[in-house]
């Protein structure tokens, strides 16, 4: 039997997620989510560090030789007595229960391999070797608003982007149901697809393939942006999408489940223009969710037309922008960005 260079790896990862989701879902629905502000002043909670450690077991259990760029760092959890014993009490219960399969993606001793495997989230990423990019929550303020979050991780090798694995429990599972049940799992291996299935461990409704929408013209489609206005510029994105004819106003969504909706041809394009000269886009909130789009035959790039470039470190150093639509319009929106870039400044 031939299988795929990734197999194994999209395998573990989509496991990993799957557990992740198991424990943000629990935090999410307890009492205390434990949330504290960074020093960037963005919100971390137990289910960000407790997704954190969880995939990062995965990972040291399937391929311990491999690095890994994490959002998070246990330094709450070493000073906060209280938050680490209610991580870990929750943490115990996601492996206790045993819904995703142990041998596979391996367990957490206790507290101090909690955090130390926490810290093994730490390395620089870089241009050579296998570097995974985890992002335990994304969109952790949407995770708090009860909005859409992701559990995101990619592998990458030698910088290019070989795996995609995202978990978004606040997915409608049916694109038809909106309203009905939540919580999808997607991954996709370069050059060999993207696929969802529901995140419930329980369920038995096997992956199908997905494909973003075939339009040919971008005014047929809809466009998907952050919530959050400080982090692109929702009015030039508006002046695009006016530029190019779309009629649908804009979907804000937080978090990668952007790039899963327009994967799965909920929504057409995602547009993120930037809003600060000095924010560096990092590289756990884009790896996942641009495989994904692409394997569903979609185009990601930065705002010029450029290829993404995972090579430079945690962040995209250097770039400017992200857009991801499908390949049929994705020159006719790059063009459309061009325009309203070298717009004069009245
Ligand atoms: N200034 C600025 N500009 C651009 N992006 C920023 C900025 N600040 C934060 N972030 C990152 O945005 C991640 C959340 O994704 P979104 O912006 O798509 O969603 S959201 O609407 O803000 O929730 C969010 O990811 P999480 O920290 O994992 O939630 C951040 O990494
Ligand atoms: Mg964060
Ligand atoms: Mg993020
Ligand atoms: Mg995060």
């Amino acid at each position: 039997m031939s299988t795929s260079p990734y197999a194994c790896e999209r395998r573990i990862a989509e496991l990993a997620v799957q557990r992740a989701a198991l424990l943000t879902d629990r935090i999410y629905n307890s009492q205390v989510k434990g949330t504290t502000i960074k020093e960037d002043k963005s919100p971390v909670t137990l289910a960000d560090l407790g997704g954190q450690a969880l995939v990062i077991a995965a990972l040291r259990h399937a391929f311990p030789d491999d690095f890994i760029v994490g959002e998070e760092d246990s330094e709450i959890l070493r000073k906060e007595d209280d938050k680490r014993n209610l991580l870990w009490s929750h943490i115990k219960e996601v492996l206790d229960e045993g819904l995703v399969p142990e041998a596979e993606i391996g367990t957490i001793r206790g507290e101090v391999d909690m955090m130390n495997l926490i810290d093994r989230g730490n390395h620089g990423g870089g241009r050579t070797g296998r570097i995974w990019a985890l992002d335990p929550v994304d969109g952790t303020l949407g995770f708090l608003r009860g909005g859409q979050y992701a559990v995101a991780l990619g592998l990458m090798v030698d910088a290019q982007v070989q795996v995609g694995a995202m978990a978004c429990p606040n997915l409608p599972v049916e694109l038809s149901k909106p309203d009905g049940a939540k919580g999808i799992l997607l991954s996709a291996e370069r050059g060999q697809g993207a696929t969802e299935r529901p995140s419930d461990p329980t369920s038995t409704t096997p992956a199908k393939p997905i494909h973003m929408n075939p339009i040919s013209s971008a005014a047929e489609g809809s466009f998907c942006e952050s919530v959050e206005a400080s982090h692109s510029r929702h009015d030039m994105q508006a002046n695009i999408a006016t530029k190019l004819g779309i009629t649908k106003p804009s979907v804000r969504m937080d978090s990668q489940a952007k790039y899963a909706s327009i994967a799965r041809g909920d929504g057409d394009l995602y547009l993120r223009m930037p809003s600060s000269s000095t924010y560096e886009e990092k590289i756990w909130d884009h790896a996942a969710g641009s495989i994904i789009v692409e394997e569903a035959g979609g185009v990601v790039t930065d705002a010029s037309g450029k290829p993404l470039d995972f090579g430079t470190g945690k962040t995209l150093k250097a770039n400017k922008g992200i857009i991801a639509t499908p390949a049929s319009v994705h020159a006719e929106v790059i063009k459309a960005v061009k325009e309203e870039l070298e717009k004069p400044d009245l």
